[in-house]
């Protein structure tokens, strides 16, 4: 037999699954160790997905459970709309099967790839099935099936499907098995944290092997759920024209009006005009030829960007310094959401923020925390365009050490939400390097830049002042006691001299000619908002200026006021009495108050 028959006969097609299973590394399944990771981490993102979909509040549960000397169960569940039990089967036992893969808008989930891959890595290593529990409506019955991948078909197997009771009104639950390590629990729980910092409305518990870690949700309202766009003419390639045009039954301009982003009118024209084309034939008679001068012109054509509110889901500023305060203490914290931009019609969000102090690492690289559309990425640091971008940038311009990357004491986080994510991989590791994605990363990282810097430099002035402050006081007892000696005089009272040289707040209290006197100097830097409680035998009615509250608590009376003292002012308070009792001053810090006695 001739080679080239011999080779023909040994031509196959080859499924998904099949390949897949020899690539493991594409979808991250390159090691158990990482296996873990990936597998919760799909997971994960599915739960996430679908309880945003659905606007519940996350509430998700994550398990990993020695089973065997080498093998672990993975258990994840959540509270979302659940899967319709004819769906269960495909999502969980058939690659490239997913709901989101067509839509236009940002989710964490896109290929249909991620938690059947798992399954497939479960059965390959333990040949164990996945276990899958899902109820839709406390209506219905909760399904509990055990599925398997047939590998060569690239289609699920189910091997048990029954009806149970679950305490979940609603809800996901995944569990898997399969031959892995703890080597990487460090990740896993940087993983949900970080997880956690850019979701604060989400409650995550995780029991990894018999140790509980709890994740609060910080906010209780749900994220609006992005909503899909059509396609942008700017985004598009021949293939995709294709199947929209060979699906339509209309004549090209409202073919082009109805089928894609911010198409209207005026446009539709100009497109039509541009490609040589008439406006009456039908969008799915066009050839070949035709369809690619029509693809050019669109290109062309000035188009408004895609609407980026509507399909895109930032997290906001606001929420981007709650999440990171909840997980990290620091001195410092700020962020940026930049405009929404386009890539090649892809419309994308850059978001950013930067941290400074608390319990960082003084020494050493700046801790970095990287994501797109709310996932963190564990891996690939040094291929992701974030990265880079942030290497790119001249951090000793903002009093920030740098060695390549910036060093020190520096958190720094970075988020791009877009329609479509360009990842380097499917494993969807890292972020492509896009020329608009990246200046914006650098736009927001630089403004940032700028508050530390500022931050920086007050905090720099504040210690120095501080410092002098100390020496000065620290010398003053002995100058009074000498003062003293020389004039014959008792030593006097040095508290106030200090209060304004350590830049205090100084409160007074003492009887004088049959009142009782309150005196609050402010020597600090900003104006103080305080609550002054005075409690003593008087009354206080005829006081000036009036409490804004008395209490009577047995024989006393506990008299409040509420103040603001703008910096190097003062405010007293006077009223007849013969015994100041005790005051009481809250809404600065203690280190920044002297409060003294003056009959004392
Ligand atoms: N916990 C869940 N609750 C509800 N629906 C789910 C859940 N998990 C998966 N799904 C559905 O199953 C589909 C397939 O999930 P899968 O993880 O395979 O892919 P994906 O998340 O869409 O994309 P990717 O491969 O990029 O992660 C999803 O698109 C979603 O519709």
């Amino acid at each position: 037999m001739e080679l080239a028959e011999q080779l023909a006969g040994q031509q196959k097609s080859i499924s998904v699954a099949e390949f897949f299973e020899k690539n493991k590394h594409l979808l991250g399944f390159d090691s158990p160790t990482r296996g873990i990771i990936t597998t919760i981490k799909e997971a994960v993102d599915n739960s996430l997905d679908a309880c945003e979909e659905a606007e519940v509040l996350p509430d998700i549960f994550v398990g990993v459970k020695k089973v065997d000397k080498d093998v672990y169960r993975i258990i994840v569940e959540d509270n979302g709309p659940g899967i319709v039990p004819k769906q269960v089967p495909f999502v969980f036992g058939k690659l490239l099967y997913g709901s989101r893969f067509h839509q236009i808008k940002q989710s964490r989930g896109q290929q249909g790839i991620g938690i059947s891959a798992a399954v497939l890595y479960a059965q390959l290593t333990t040949g164990v099935p996945a276990v899958v529990i899902s109820r839709t409506s406390y209506k219905n019955k909760a399904h509990r099936f055990e599925i398997m991948i047939r590998t060569e078909a690239n289609e699920p197997e189910v091997l048990k499907d029954e009806e149970i009771e679950w305490d979940r009104m609603h809800g996901t639950r995944i569990e898997i098995e399969f031959k892995t390590t703890l080597a990487a629990k460090k990740r896993l729980l940087d993983y949900l944290m970080y997880t956690s910092v850019v979701n604060p409305h989400a409650r995550i518990k995780a029991d990894i092997d018999g140790e509980v870690y709890n994740f609060e949700r910080v906010n209780e309202e749900t994220i609006v759920p992005p909503k899909a766009i059509l396609p942008h003419p700017h985004g598009l390639e021949l293939g995709q024209l294709k199947r929209i045009a060979a699906a339509s039954d209309i004549n090209l301009k409202d073919f082009l009006i109805n089928s894609f982003s911010r198409v209207g009118d005026k446009n539709a024209e100009e497109i039509i005009g541009g490609s040589g084309l008439k406006e009456s034939r039908k969008a799915k008679t066009l050839t070949n030829e035709e369809l690619k001068k029509l693809l050019e012109s669109m290109q062309n054509v000035e188009v408004p960007p895609p609407p980026a509110s509507q399909c895109l889901s930032p997290i906001g500023e606001d929420m981007i310094i709650r999440g990171i305060d909840k997980e990290f203490q620091l001195d410092f914290v700020r962020a940026r959401t930049r405009k929404s931009k386009v890539f090649s019609g892809h419309p994308f969000i850059v978001e950013a923020a930067i941290g400074y102090g608390g319990k960082l690492e003084s020494e050493g690289t700046a801790t970095i925390l990287r994501f797109a559309n709310r996932v963190p990425l564990l891996y690939q640091q040094g291929a992701c365009a974030i990265t880079n971008s942030i290497a790119g940038i001249n951090w000793k311009a903002y009093n920030i050490s740098q060695q390549g990357l910036p060093t020190g004491p520096v958190l720094i986080l970075v988020h791009v939400a877009s329609t479509n994510v360009p990842f380097t991989s499917e494993s969807k590791d890292a972020v492509a390097s896009i020329p608009e994605i990246e200046k914006e990363i650098v736009l927001a990282l630089q403004d940032l830049g700028r508050d530390l810097k500022m931050f920086l430099g007050r905090r720099d002035r504040n210690k120095q002042f501080e410092e002098r402050a100390r020496a000065v006081c620290s010398i003053l007892p002995d100058i009074a006691m000498k003062v003293s000696e020389i004039v014959k005089k008792p030593v006097p009272d040095i508290s106030p001299l200090e209060g304004q040289i350590m830049k205090k707040v100084v409160a007074k209290k003492g009887v004088r000619d049959g009142f009782v006197e309150i005196m609050l100097s402010n020597y600090t830097n900003t104006a103080v908002s305080l609550t002054i409680y005075n409690m003593s035998p008087e009354d206080g009615k005829d006081a000036s200026p009036k409490p804004d509250f008395v209490d009577n608590i047995g024989d006393e009376y506990n008299k409040l006021w509420k103040v603001i003292i703008e910096p190097d002012n003062m405010w007293s308070a006077k009223y007849k009495g013969t015994n100041g009792g005790t005051l009481d001053i809250r809404g600065v810090e203690e280190k920044k108050l002297v409060v003294i006695d003056l009959d004392n």
